[in-house]
């Protein structure tokens, strides 16, 4: 868990739009709703709404069509704008947007925010028909269960389509979650989720969960990173 420290300028209350142009995203202002420090959790369409928020999950879906939709919309370079110096969470799809680098992409390529300096491989696991659920150790999220049978503190953590980290390019990148077992042709320890400064991103879809601590983590997180800025501006 981030630790907070209580001084003035940590803002107490957050306010978190969900990137809502496609995908899975009522089910993140669901959980949002539910956490003491959010103030505010709203869907987010246009840029009066992003201009509202402190800080912005951008959900699982098709990363093509988010990107897509965001750009017909004038959206993206104001998302763009947003990923660079505000607390953003990419969740699946989202990952891939906030992603600098990405194989296996379609034909034709894919527009993307960026910000992180990861390679994310798309459909690692290959179809819808693929997903699973895997248990997961996440550095600052879970504590690391004590033997073999006691899963009850790891995260169950929903695949769906999802891409993985296949390279990381910079030492800010933390990873904070690796595949415990091997899935298919992908070897345990693949990395799946990771946080730069302000910026978290994880390949599953947290928000299909009845488990709110990744949310919490992102909040802390967000809350952290405000109360910084705000104390060197
Ligand atoms: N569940 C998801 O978000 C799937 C992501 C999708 N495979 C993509 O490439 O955008």
């Amino acid at each position: 868990m981030v630790q907070l420290t209580k001084t003035k300028e940590v803002p107490e209350k957050l306010k978190v739009g969900v990137l809502a142009l496609q995908g899975a995203f009522i089910e993140h202002i669901h959980i949002l709703q539910r956490l003491p420090q959010v103030s505010l959790a709203i869907p987010v369409r246009n840029t009066d709404q992003l201009s509202l928020v402190d800080a912005l999950i951008i959900p699982g879906g098709e990363s093509t069509t988010i990107a897509l939709v965001a750009e017909r919309s004038g959206l993206l370079e104001p998302l763009r704008e947003f990923v660079r110096s505000k607390p953003t969470w990419g969740t699946c799809a989202g990952m891939i947007l906030l992603a600098n680098e990405v194989t296996q992409v379609k034909e034709g390529g894919q527009k993307l925010l960026g910000g992180l300096d990861i390679t994310v491989t798309r459909n690692k696991f290959g179809s819808q028909i693929d997903s699973f659920e895997a248990p997961l150790h996440i550095q600052h999220v879970t504590t690391k269960a004590e033997n073999d049978d006691d899963i009850y503190s790891l995260f169950p953590a929903v695949f769906i389509r999802a891409p993985v980290i296949s390279q990381i390019n910079s030492p800010d990148v933390k990873v904070i979650a690796r595949l415990e077992h091997s899935i298919g042709d992908t070897d345990a320890s693949t990395i799946v989720a990771v946080r730069q400064d302000h910026l978290l991103a994880t390949a599953f879809h947290p928000e299909l969960t009845k488990d709110d601590r990744m949310h919490q983590y992102f909040v802390n997180l967000a809350l952290e990173s405000l109360g910084k800025r705000r104390k060197v501006a």
